[in-house]
């Protein structure tokens, strides 16, 4: 049985469970695909740096191109991050007819297209489960699982950092800083959080999602992007008060052929069962026309869950080897890509407006919905303890994008509402 050898390009919080798992599981493994699996050389920043696991110093280098020419290589394991430079790393690898795992969303979410249709042409695999929703098997269930159905809709937690965060927020009162410093202490951020926080990581995985959802060629300029950054406590207590968990949700939903995606932070109604995803975990809620509902919950985050999906990748390029059918399985967007306007986009909205506290400001309120034929479900009115002012909660019903951009436009020349303090998107 001749040894399936694997170059690895980066040894950090993923890498580093890579070699765990494939040391610790080599022999389930090994009888799983008829070969060991090992580690030939790892490409590292670093070689002098001090690592929790102990690995041969012969087997470092600080040159990815030694690894990726490498003629005894038969996968490379990408866990190094970035896309300029990572990108032409791939490519070579191609070239050079080697099979590519990678964990990389910032890379397949930009140039996945380019990087599959060079792997068909080289008959190379290239798998990316860990690339979205870290431990969660979801790409291979919307490329295998659901091949039979038409996806309707896909909602996912799919930010472990932001959940922790708003998880933590909301059941702890942890700030918003301290939150977010726990993340990155604990593996789960970015290298910069910045693309966490700001929702550009999960637009990243939603338009990966999005891609084999609809069969569409879904780039990342497509998907509209809201972060948490601006969620504060009150917005969280106030959508607890109605009945709601505040979460950053990705949401890719069509209505025959036309489709929208967006990341945004969203109230979702407690009943559902997304609400109850917390901390670094993920889900993805999926529905298809003909399967309905269905949900994939695990930790989207994190060392030992990421390289799981990671080795179950190398597992799968390994047995297309043993049976010669490599470069066949990737998913070639064949669909018009037709894109949903501000006026087919509909959804329920929860807004926060500070008032002033006089008689008939409800009444110009609820004219400005009226106007824009924007129904309301519900109305709450209390007084603001640190001013004379009111505070008005109100919940629309599902109304156009385009329509509810209206209303908040007409709200800027309403002298009584003085402030519009928050707006959200309203799920279940
Ligand atoms: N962390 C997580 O939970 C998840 C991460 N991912 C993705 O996995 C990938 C890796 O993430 P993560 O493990 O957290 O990242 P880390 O920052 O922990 O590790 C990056 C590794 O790559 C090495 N590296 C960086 N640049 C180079 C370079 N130019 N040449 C050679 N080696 C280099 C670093 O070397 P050195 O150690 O010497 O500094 C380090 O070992 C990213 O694409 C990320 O988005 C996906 C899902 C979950
Ligand atoms: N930073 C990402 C890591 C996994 O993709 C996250 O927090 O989800
Ligand atoms: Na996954």
């Amino acid at each position: 049985m001749k040894p399936v050898k694997v170059g690895l390009l980066g040894l950090g919080t993923v890498g580093t469970g890579v070699v765990r798992i494939l040391e610790g599981h080599q022999e389930d493994l090994s009888s799983q695909v008829g070969s060991p699996i090992i580690i030939e050389k790892i490409a590292v920043k670093h070689a002098d740096k001090q690592r929790s696991i102990e690995i041969d110093p012969a087997k470092l280098t600080e040159d990815p191109w030694e690894v990726i020419r490498d003629p005894e290589i038969d996968v490379i394991v990408e866990v190094m991050g970035g896309v300029n430079g990572t990108r032409e790393f791939m490519l070579e690898a191609l070239n050079c007819g080697k099979h590519i795992v990678t964990a990389n969303k910032d890379l397949m979410a930009l140039y996945g297209s380019e990087i599959l249709a060079k792997a068909t042409e080289k008959q190379c695999d290239v798998f990316y489960e860990a690339s979205v929703a870290g431990g969660i098997p979801i790409i291979r269930t919307l490329i295998e699982g659901f091949s039979s159905d038409r996806i309707i809709k896909i909602m996912g937690i799919v930010n472990g950092t932001t959940n922790y965060i708003l998880t933590k927020m909301s059941q702890e009162g942890t700030s918003y800083e301290d939150a977010l410093a726990e993340a990155k202490q604990l593996g789960y951020a970015e290298a910069d959080p910045t693309s966490d926080v700001e929702g550009l990581d999960a637009a990243r995985k939603m338009a990966i999602l999005g891609t084999l959802g609809f069969r569409a060629n879904v780039e990342l300029s497509d998907v509209q992007v809201r972060g948490i950054s601006s969620v504060s406590k009150e917005d969280i207590a106030y959508a607890k008060r109605l009945g709601y968990e505040m979460k950053l949700l990705g949401i890719a939903d069509r209505d025959e052929e036309e489709f929208s995606i967006s990341v945004q932070p969203t109230m979702v109604k407690k009943n559902h069962p997304i609400a109850a995803v917390n901390g670094v975990f993920n889900a993805v809620y999926v529905f298809g026309e003909a399967v309905g509902e269905t949900m994939f919950y695990g930790a989207g985050a994190g060392e030992m869950p990421t390289a799981t999906s990671v080795v179950a990748d190398i597992v799968a390029v390994v047995k297309n080897l043993k049976l010669g059918v490599n470069g066949l399985k990737s998913i070639v967007p064949y669909k018009p890509k037709k894109l949903k306007s501000d006026e087919q986009i509909c959804y329920k909205n929860f807004l926060l407006l500070q008032v002033a506290d006089k008689a008939g400001v409800l009444a110009q309120i609820t004219q400005a919905f009226a106007e824009y034929n924007v129904s309301l479900e519900s109305v709450v009115q209390s007084p603001n303890a640190d001013t004379p002012d009111a505070e008005i909660m109100i919940v629309t019903h599902r109304a156009s994008k385009a329509n509810m951009d209206q209303v908040l436009k007409y709200f800027e020349g309403l002298e009584v509402i003085r402030r519009v303090k928050s707006v959200y998107r309203v799920e279940g």
